[in-house]
């Protein structure tokens, strides 16, 4: 569904990707895992479009992104980060609407699946961007994200400003989302609940991918086979690469 090929990244003389690659295939949901500043948001902005990587490629469903593919490929594609920059004056469903339209995809059902959406996770549709609360605001940015039912889910840091009820919704919306097929390939600081849903998890440290394991993986090496504690594995992981500690690029 996704393949990143050979992905670098510079800003200036600093590297703030190195040679990327990974794969999330269908079906699949993937975290995607590294201390701050490791290059994580640089590596989702890529795939995205939004930045130019300097050497590598991006496949979506086997087809390169490139400036003239972009916009058909992410059609089949749904994105969520932390700071949505939804118009602030416009409410919930308007900022929705507008979305779906920038889509192509204003449909009765997508109509429907926001209804059912805001529903599900209690979200206010009616009030004004400017009036929420980050965690409500953040609610819209989910639904903007799934209405359109994409095939592949890029997200960048998603649950935070989730309270704890929302979270478990979040992670029934990405069970559900896998159970139809989808992927997702999904950045988070809160690795607990990443483990809870990811069925592998690729590690980034310093810019570098330095582990890409399944979670099958990764519980036969838990202490307690159960419960994985990613943020241990990271902590290792960091340890072992010590010259990829980041400096801050300029
Ligand atoms: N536009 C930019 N210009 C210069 N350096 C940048 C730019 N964007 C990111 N960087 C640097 O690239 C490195 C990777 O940043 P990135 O935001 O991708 O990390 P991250 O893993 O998403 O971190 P966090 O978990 O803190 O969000 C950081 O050192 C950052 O300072």
């Amino acid at each position: 569904m996704l393949e990143v090929k050979n992905l670098s990244k510079q800003f200036g003389r600093f590297e703030a990707v190195k040679n990327a690659n990974f794969a999330v295939d269908r079906g699949e949901i993937v975290g995607f895992v590294g201390p701050n500043g490791a290059g994580k948001s640089t590596t989702i902005d890529m795939i995205l479009g939004l930045t130019k990587p300097e050497t590598g490629e991006i496949l979506i469903n086997s087809e390169i992104l490139t400036q003239k593919s972009a916009a058909k490929l992410h059609q089949k594609m749904g994105f969520l980060s932390t700071d949505m920059n939804l118009d602030r004056n416009l409410t919930g469903y308007e900022a929705l609407a507008f979305f779906a339209h920038l889509r192509g995809d204003w449909t009765p059902e997508v109509k429907n699946n926001i209804k059912k959406l805001a529903v599900e996770i209690n979200a206010n549709l009616n009030k004004k961007i400017k009036k929420l609360s980050r965690g409500n605001r953040q609610k819209i940015g989910l639904i903007a994200s799934i209405m359109n039912a994409p095939e592949l889910l890029v997200m960048d840091e998603p649950t935070s400003g989730f309270d704890p009820i929302v979270q478990s919704e979040f992670i029934r919306l990405l069970k559900a989302h896998k159970a139809q097929g989808g992927s997702a390939l999904i950045s988070s600081h809160n690795l607990s609940e990443i483990a809870e849903i990811c069925d592998r998890v690729v590690f980034i440290v310093g810019g570098r991918i330095v582990d890409n394991q399944s979670m099958n993986e990764l519980r036969e090496k838990a202490p307690k086979r159960e419960i994985i504690d990613l943020d241990a594995v990271l902590e290792k992981l960091v340890d072992k690469n010590p010259d990829q500690r980041l400096e801050e690029g300029e």
